[in-house]
């Protein structure tokens, strides 16, 4: 379990993060997002002790990272793969920190296995790519078998191969009951590997919710379509709902989107005066989209001309 509370960190005249509260719970990956400069890693880093809030708290397990007393089995992290020195090898490497953490020395053979880099363990890292160097980090933070697992960042200069392996680890680290957040900047590989998103802007929360909830808030309707339309029309604006010509056809075909009513109502509505439906699909936004929309704004440098009203997004967000 990791909890932030009213969490503020400043460095001089810059806050990083302004008062961000939320909880990650076991048993789901959650997906950490926002812009460049959201502080993503600043949070990673006061969780991890790396850095001293200002003010607020961020506990891992209900106590802060300094009072653990086993951290490695505790908490695993990979903030950033490129800090491994290049002169050792992989193998020595997860022994140092297996002894100076006090972890059994066949765990070390264990992960590397795990992260598919058994075959070169003896290898020094400097001849590692930088998908190998990630690997080795995220065998460095499975070490202690911990059961909060934080990663920032873990799939940035991946191939494909690379990033299919990350989300399904993450998912199956999730499965076995284990608390995972990730970091990205990247919504549509959120959208795919969590199952909740803490969304951050400027230090501040923007949206704590589930990818689910997430799509159906941003919804664009549910397209219908009925070889009746002028009847259904009829039926589903008696009931409050708005009905328009589907983008992409003629209303005489018989494709309308409406909205203010679900799939469920649209066809209990329909079958009550034996109208046939001949498609009833929800449109959900893309997460991406609806990411750009709820961030816009928030970015740390955003083109003058991107900038969309943040009056307009401060409204939605509290509404
Ligand atoms: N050590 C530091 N000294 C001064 N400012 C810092 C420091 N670390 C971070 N910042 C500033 O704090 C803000 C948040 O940075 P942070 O790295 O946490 O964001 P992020 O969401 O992780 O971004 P990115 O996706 O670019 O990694 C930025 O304005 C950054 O410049």
């Amino acid at each position: 379990m990791i909890e932030v509370r009213e969490l503020t960190k400043r460095y001089g005249a810059t806050t990083a993060v302004d008062r961000l509260s939320f909880a990650v719970r076991p048993g789901t990956v959650t997906g950490f997002l926002g812009p460049n400069g959201a502080g993503k890693s600043t949070t990673m880093r006061v969780l991890l002790g790396l850095d001293a809030a200002t003010s607020g708290e961020a506990l891992v397990n209900g106590g802060r990272y300094a009072a653990l007393r086993r951290p490695m089995r505790e908490v695993g992290a990979l903030l950033d793969a490129g800090a491994v020195h290049g002169g050792r090898r992989a193998f020595d490497h997860l022994g140092w920190l297996a002894r100076s953490n006090g972890i059994p020395a066949r765990r070390v053979a264990e992960v590397l296995e795990q992260v598919g880099l058994a075959g070169v363990a003896r290898k020094r890292v400097a001849g590692f790519s930088l998908g190998m160097r990630q690997r080795l980090g995220i065998a460095a933070a499975l070490l202690g078998d911990p059961g909060v697992l934080m990663f920032d960042e873990p799939v940035n200069g991946l191939d494909p191969d690379g990033v299919r392996w990350i989300r399904e680890l993450m998912r199956a680290l999730a499965a076995e009951g284990r608390t995972v957040l990730i970091s990205s900047h990247l919504m549509s590989e959120m959208e795919l590997t969590a199952d909740r998103l803490i969304v951050i802007g400027r230090g501040r929360l923007i949206a704590d919710t589930s990818v689910r909830e997430l799509a159906e808030r941003f919804g664009r309707g549910v397209l219908v379509r009925t070889p009746r339309p002028a009847e259904l029309t009829e039926v589903l604006e008696a009931a409050g709902g708005s009905v328009e010509p589907a983008p992409g056809g003629p209303a005489d075909g018989g494709r309308l989107t409406v909205g203010g009513l679900d799939v469920a109502a649209i066809g209990d509505m329909a079958a009550a005066k034996g109208i046939p439906l001949h498609e009833v699909t929800p449109h959900s936004a893309s997460l991406e989209e609806a990411y750009m929309e709820l961030t816009s704004g928030d970015a740390e440098f955003t083109a003058a001309a991107e900038t969309k009203p943040t009056t307009e997004a401060t409204a939605r967000r509290t509404s």
